[in-house]
């Protein structure tokens, strides 16, 4: 069980404070029925209840609260611990993954799980340890029954056991169907997200606005019949399991009389018992969906786990970029490297290569190529964010594997063509004020955006500007190599000069080595070396 799985990785000494404290709880609830049977008997018999007997119900019923009360508290949390750890390991697997791992898993899958799923089981499994609960004060009850009569407690426990096979196996089949809701669910988030990434065109087409729409109502209503049609099975369970608590008071009325022979008191003690055992068994049964939702809600988040351990490169030391052994390269090379995308159904979509390509320190190098020619595909395998399918990826003759993939990664810093902008220069929390503010000058930003408590004041900027405030982040991290796929493309014809007359040649004095993607043959003198790339392979060129 996946609940089970998850409070297994907790802290074995809290696990076992809970479980003694729920227990005592239990004790606890059991010896009040004792106690009330004890009195109800007393006055059958015409005696009057004793002030003892009153004190003791008292203190037990004091104990019974406060134990009661620590165990629901420390269980939750426990639980939400659990939860916030799960939340962390997940993410922290998500930033460490191959890109075409996360590429393959859609966005919706991956928002609903770690976001959504995590925090409908932070509001829902405080509600099961409160059934929980319950279902240790019916052990404890039943451990009364036990006492009073042992043939009660056999024909009882019998009865319990065979009610909860049939339970748990509807149920496990009920937790396969939410899967299904859940893909759905996944679906509709990525379709929703069209509305907000796509408002601009959908706000200058009303036919792609309004067949974008018909497309998300449909499945919206498939949504809706999966939930419903779910929802009637759960019902049939609840209707079960309501219908079972009746049984069960009925085996004690009919059926544990015929066990025994003419008046005896403890078959009204066990009836009392049963009384005490409704409420909890009532609180048992309405958490069964719960507990169907928060299995499947588990099942994700660990099968979501499972697919990111699949693309997780091996462990490196604390700081790759400190002990890259690669800042001092002297050159990169692809040999024979072919790198191929494989759609969901495993066909070959696009395969790059087999190509040779060597990148030399201090070089500028710009490529060239028609769009869907693999530019990107090569920059994204020479700089270690694409393995290889077949070839070899080597630096200074050391080939780039799994244990060193992020030690190599580390020298380079990229602005691709669907680049993220983001709100602060993490991991550059030490960064100069004054450095920041120079930048901002030298990239024309100054009249847009400032540098305040270590962020940019601004990311509502131009496209242009946009990505000149990639520059600044680009040149902040100050790496050996630099990748830009198409950045000057966007910059107005003043910036592109300042791009290829002044920045490159400033990079090259201060020893980086760029590559570079470019369509600009204006500025085709201002590289070393151009090489161009036609359906994934290198073309000859003629010179820069
Ligand atoms: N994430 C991806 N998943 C699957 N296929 C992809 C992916 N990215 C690119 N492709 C495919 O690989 C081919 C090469 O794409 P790539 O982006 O490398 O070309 P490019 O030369 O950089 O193009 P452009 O000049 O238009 O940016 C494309 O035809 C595209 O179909």
């Amino acid at each position: 069980m996946n609940i089970l799985r998850l409070i297994r990785g907790g802290p074995p000494a809290s696990r076992r404070f809970i479980f003694v404290i729920t227990g005592l709880s239990g004790l606890g609830n059991a010896g009040l029925v004792g106690l009330i049977n004890q009195a109800a008997e007393q006055s059958l018999l015409g005696q009057e209840i004793s002030l003892q007997l009153l004190i003791v119900y008292l203190l037990t019923l004091a104990f019974f609260l406060v134990s009661n009360r620590t165990s629901l508290q420390h269980a939750n949390r426990f639980v939400q611990a659990r939860l916030e750890a799960t939340r962390r390991r997940v993410v922290s697997k998500i930033r460490k993954v191959d890109l075409r791992t996360l590429e393959r898993m859609g966005e919706g899958d991956v928002y609903l799980t770690v976001a959504q799923e995590t925090d409908h089981l932070s509001q829902t499994l405080p509600l099961i340890i409160g059934a929980a609960q319950s279902a240790v004060l019916l052990l404890s009850l039943l451990a009364y029954v036990a006492v009073l009569s042992l043939v009660s407690f056999a024909v009882v426990t019998a009865f319990l056991a065979l009610g909860i096979m049939v339970f748990l196996n509807r149920q496990k089949a009920l937790t396969g169907y939410l899967t299904e809701v859940h893909v759905h669910e996944a679906g509709l988030i990525d379709n929703l997200s069209h509305f907000t990434l796509g408002f601009q065109e959908i706000r200058l087409n009303a036919d792609k606005n309004d067949a974008l729409f018909a497309h998300f109502s449909e499945r919206t209503g498939e949504l809706k019949e999966v939930v419903l049609r779910d929802g009637a099975r759960w019902v049939t369970l609840l209707q079960f399991s309501n219908a079972f608590i009746l049984l069960l008071v009925g085996v004690v009325v009919f059926v544990l009389p015929i066990f025994f022979g003419g008046y005896t008191d403890t078959i009204y003690k066990i009836m009392a018992v049963s009384v005490f055992a409704v409420g909890p068994m009532a609180a048992v049964t309405s958490v069964i969906r719960l507990i169907g939702r928060a299995e499947a809600g588990l099942g994700h988040v660990f099968d979501l786990e499972r697919r990111l351990d699949e693309g997780l490169p091996a462990k490196t030391g604390k700081s790759p970029r400190e002990n890259s052994p690669f800042r001092s390269f002297s050159s990169i090379e692809l040999t024979k490297a072919t790198f191929r995308y494989v759609d969901s159904e495993g066909m070959i979509t696009f395969t790059a290569g087999p190509l040779n390509f060597s990148l030399n320190r201090g070089e500028i190098v710009f490529m060239t190529g028609g769009n869907g020619s693999g530019k990107s595909t090569v920059l994204k395998m020479l700089c270690g964010l694409y393995v290889p399918d077949s070839g070899l990826l080597t630096c200074d003759g050391v080939e780039i594997r799994k244990e060193n993939r992020q030690e190599f990664r580390e020298i380079f810093s990229a602005i691709f063509t669907d680049f993220h902008l983001f709100d602060r220069p993490f991991g550059l929390e030490h960064v100069e004020q004054e450095e920041v503010e120079r930048l901002i000058e030298r990239m024309e930003l100054s009249d847009k955006v400032g540098f305040e408590k270590g962020r940019f004041t601004t990311r509502d900027l131009s496209t242009g500007q946009r990505k000149r405030l990639a520059m600044i982040l680009c040149m902040l991290e100050d790496r050996e190599v630099y990748i830009f796929d198409e950045w000057a493309a966007d910059q107005d014809s003043h910036f592109r000069d300042v791009f290829y007359r002044e920045m490159l040649p400033d990079f090259k004095a201060r020893g980086k080595t760029v590559l570079a993607v470019t369509h600009d043959d204006r500025y085709w003198d201002c590289c070393d070396r151009r090489v161009s790339l036609d359906l994934g392979t290198i073309v000859p060129t003629g010179a820069a």
